[in-house]
């Protein structure tokens, strides 16, 4: 590999010389011609909307799956403008990298100050920073130039393990980005470095270094887990130097991982130059890298063992359709907690502490189930209850009660065989919102399917006392059911510890959770019931995944 400090770029059109060109005003024929447009242009601006605006200090990517090139993806596809400042060109592809070139230390420094120095820049996210001189001259444009938020994604060496930055660089880390740093968001290797080579081969491994590395500066940690060993579920920590949060989503089996570090901290930016809260930016950033990560798992570019992945998957109109009825994550289906008002009343419990127990024993998704509620209390628990679900990253549905769904701007609405038809709640909903539908029998769950449902609940898998005159249709009935499915489906019905085991293991893959109300919220400590619950779900799946 060519790997050099001193080769400057030679790839510029030609009477292009790096550094001192379009600068220098005596190339500009009429100042007062430039003095006008820019009056002009200067007015114009105060009166037009900001767009977020992110800055991406990085390495191009030649295969354009990771580097300059991913953050400019990673942006545009959540409609946040990004500009760049390159630091060095790599030749590379999905089998590794072939050669590294580094843009001269003054040229990164002149980048940025012509992009900070004019173009309002909310957020700086820094990717491959090759040298230490670059990590200085950052240090002194962000002093110089101020933002709103700065996202380190301490890149040191590649996918391929290839290494992108000079050993000497940790140093620049340690003392002078670090400490201005909003959030670092290594992964394992990166932490370990950070931290001077210590072993990280467990959660706990990766809370302790979480907390080591915020001494280090850096107001929020995010210790990325996607390589840690025997882990089923992509885990990741996120420390805000008081407490700790465990972000759990399923790992994608594909090639096409190529990208997904420098991805992640470009959708951390943007979402933090729309005006996020940190935690938030950080679970829609892992939301979206999921969700492309699934889209093209089987994309075949490149004959390597690291493919790139789309970013922009919701610009493909028939991709874009599909990936809009089926919105949801089919995993969200995983620990199901359907609210009830009178459990609540009886435990003394309002809805919105149970909602939150629920999320933080490890409930995947919420339904609003008020059967008893005035419309009026319904909208106004429903909109609290919608906040606190985006917050976590869980998805919040109403059931029966489109208006409400709608108007609390829920993430969509189950609804049972008496209810609003699919197809209409389809078309007052839209294509975004999530539907679920109620179904016993295989000619209800092929209806729900060709209405545009994306997901079905069966039930009652076990007799209920939550639902009057509920029909059990038992395990062979579940079982039937999914196999005649087309769409994900979860279990309902006189479900809890003591059965989730059975009902998870009669060998149907489409079966993607359990829906519970009684064993989660007619309990005294909601928190405790649903994280005993999970655990038995987590236990199952690895069984079932081995
Ligand atoms: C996940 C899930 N599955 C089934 C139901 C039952 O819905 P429905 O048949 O409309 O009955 P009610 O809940 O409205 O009594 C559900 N709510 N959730
Ligand atoms: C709301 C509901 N729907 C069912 C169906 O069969 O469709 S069973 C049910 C009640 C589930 O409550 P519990 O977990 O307390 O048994
Ligand atoms: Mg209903």
């Amino acid at each position: 590999m060519n790997y050099s400090s001193i080769n400057p770029i030679h790839a510029a059109p030609e009477g292009f010389q790096f550094g001192r060109v379009w600068n220098c005003s005596s190339q500009i024929p009429s100042l007062n011609y430039r003095t006008r447009t820019f009056m002009a242009v200067q007015e114009d601006m105060t009166s037009k909307p900001r767009i977020p605006h992110v800055l991406t200090v990085a390495g191009s990517d030649s295969g354009a799956g990771a580097g300059i090139q991913a953050d400019l993806k990673a942006c545009a596809a959540l409609g946040v403008y990004c500009s760049t400042v390159i630091t060095a060109v790599t030749a590379q592809n999905t089998i590794g990298v072939q050669g590294v070139n580094l843009v001269p230390e003054d040229f990164v420094a002149e980048q940025l100050r012509s992009v900070l120095s004019d173009m309002q820049v909310h957020v700086v996210k820094t990717g491959m920073l090759p040298s230490i001189g670059v990590v200085e001259v950052l240090c002194h444009s962000l002093k110089e130039f101020p933002v709103r938020a700065l996202v380190v994604d301490p890149v040191m060496v590649s996918t391929s393990g290839d290494i992108l930055a000079d050993p000497s660089i940790l140093a620049g880390f340690r003392e002078e980005l670090l400490p201005m740093a909003d959030i670092v968001t290594p992964n394992l290797k990166e932490a370990s470095t950070l931290l001077g080579g210590v072993r990280l081969q467990t959660v706990a491994d990766m809370r302790s270094a979480a907390k080591l590395i915020h001494t280090l500066g850096p107001r929020n940690v995010l210790v990325k887990g996607g390589d840690l060993p025997d882990s089923l579920d992509a885990v990741d920590i996120f420390f805000d130097g008081e407490n700790f949060h465990e972000l759990r989503g399923s790992r994608v089996k594909t090639r096409n991982t190529h990208g997904t570090g420098c991805t992640l901290a470009s959708c951390i930016a943007a979402e933090l130059a729309k005006g996020s809260p940190m935690l938030l930016a950080v679970q829609v950033a892992k939301r979206f890298v999921e969700t492309a990560l699934d889209y093209s798992k089987d994309m075949a570019i490149g004959s390597g063992p690291q493919g790139p992945f789309d970013h922009l998957f919701k610009l493909k109109s028939n991709v874009y359709n599909s990936y809009r009825r089926r919105g949801f994550n089919p995993s969200d289906l995983f620990l199901y907690a359907v609210t009830d008002s009178g459990m609540n009343k009886k435990w003394g419990h309002s809805i919105t502490t149970a909602v939150k127990a629920a999320i933080e024993g490890g409930a995947t998704i919420i339904q609003l189930r008020e059967k008893d509620a005035g419309t009026r209390d319904f909208l106004e628990a429903a909109k609290a209850c919608v906040e606190i679900c985006r917050s976590h990253g869980v998805p919040l549905l109403i059931n029966d009660r489109i208006d409400v769904a709608l108007a609390c701007d829920a993430d969509g609405v189950h609804v049972g065989q008496s209810d609003m038809p699919v197809h209409v709640a389809r078309m007052i909903l839209g294509p975004e919102k999530v539907i679920g539908v109620s179904c016993k029998t295989p000619e209800q769950a092929e209806k729900a399917w060709a209405e545009g449902a994306d997901y079905i609940g069966c039930g009652g898998v076990f007799p209920t006392t939550t639902k009057a005159n509920n029909l059990t249709v038992g395990l062979d009935g579940l079982k039937t059911v999914c196999l005649a499915s087309k769409i994900p489906v979860v279990a309902i019905g006189g479900i809890g510890v003591a059965n989730a085991r059975s009902v998870m293991e009669i060998g149907a893959s489409n079966l993607k959770g359990v829906a519970v109300v009684s064993a989660l919220f007619d309990r005294e400590c909601v928190f405790t019931e649903t994280r005993k619950l999970h655990a038995v779900l987590t236990d199952v799946a690895a069984l079932v995944v081995k």
